[in-house]
């Protein structure tokens, strides 16, 4: 019997992106419908146990499926800030998310993963993108975008799963593009003379929201097609996407996998729970206390608990 709610806090969360809608050598043990002051998160929020690799003891795991349980929501419309929100409600202090890319160098290959760190924003300001507006304006630093600590660990990860299927590349430029369709040849050109490794439609506003939330965020981006540069292999489409998806899903789920065994050590505590991140948000806020309003403290409560109110 799964349980409606969970009393523990949870401190690692993974988002799944198209593809991969559940981590089935998990244990299910609750399943959550958080409601947040910016709305719904994109699906339900399942709770799954693992065993400490060093304690034996059961280590929780939210997972949350981006586009929906049934892919209903575009990468425009997911509700990223209910997503990032909920998770961090939870006690959720280090997200590692998931994403089916395209390839914009010959080297990448379909199926080939991708560690990203760093990213240019092409999205087109048409998704809501902060949780510091209305009342209390906030601004962190992103010059990283991807928590090092967190991509030192998933690279150590696939490493040593090389030999196994698992090809990795440890670094890359990912383009965020608006989508739903896909990009022009012109696009998908200038983008490579940008030096872009991926291209994808979800790690923005994802990876600013976590950020804004002092919650690390790493993401593993999974290659699946050679988008629509390349001279003789096929253009991107949803049908090749899915296709490479699932041929390579086992590698995908033993990657996560060994992620989630590494970051349940006691070794990764501090990195997990983002020690390193403390004050990221809250320290960025310029509003002055005096100008809080009531619903701009309930809203900033939310993310971050006995920060706001009364004080
Ligand atoms: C189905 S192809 C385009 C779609 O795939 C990627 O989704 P996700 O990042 O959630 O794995 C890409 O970002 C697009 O949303
Ligand atoms: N070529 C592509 N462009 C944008 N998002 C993608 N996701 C997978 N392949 C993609």
């Amino acid at each position: 019997m799964v349980a409606d709610t969970y009393d523990k806090p949870v401190h690692i969360a993974v988002i799944g992106g198209t593809g991969i809608h559940n981590l089935p050598n998990f244990t299910h043990v609750a399943t959550l419908t958080p409601t947040t002051p910016w709305g719904t998160p994109s699906s339900p929020i399942s709770i799954l146990t693992h065993p400490s690799p060093t304690t034996g003891l059961p280590i929780p795991i939210a997972f949350l499926a981006r586009h929906g349980l049934s892919h209903q929501f575009a990468p425009h419309e997911v509700p990223a800030r209910a997503n990032i929100a909920a998770l961090k409600s939870l006690g959720v202090r280090s997200i590692i998310a998931f994403s089916a890319v395209g390839s914009l160098q010959e080297g990448i290959k379909p199926r080939d993963f991708v560690v990203p760190d760093q990213i240019i924003d092409r999205t087109k300001g048409i998704r809501p993108f902060t949780f510091f507006e209305g009342g209390i304006v906030g601004h962190v630093g992103f010059g990283d975008p991807f928590d090092e600590g967190l991509s030192a660990v998933v690279r150590k990860c696939g490493h040593a799963l090389e030999g196994e299927g698992v090809v990795l590349h440890d670094k890359g430029l990912l383009i965020c593009m608006e989508g739903p369709a896909f990009s022009t040849r012109a696009e998908s050109n200038l983008y490579r003379q940008w030096g872009g490794s991926v291209i994808n439609m979800s790690a923005l506003p994802e990876a600013k929201l976590a950020r804004e939330a002092e919650v690390g965020y790493v993401m593993i981006c999974m290659s699946t097609d050679y988008d629509c540069w390349h001279a003789t292999e096929e253009d991107v489409s949803v049908a090749l996407v899915m296709e490479n998806m699932a041929a390579n899903a086992a590698n995908a789920q033993r990657f996560v996998g060994a992620v989630l065994d590494a970051l349940s050590s006691e070794e990764h505590k501090d990195l997990v729970q983002a020690k390193h991140l403390v004050g990221m948000g809250t320290g960025g806020i310029s509003t002055a206390k005096s100008a809080w309003m009531p619903e701009v403290i309930e809203r900033m409560e939310y993310l971050f608990p006995g920060q706001f109110k009364g004080k």
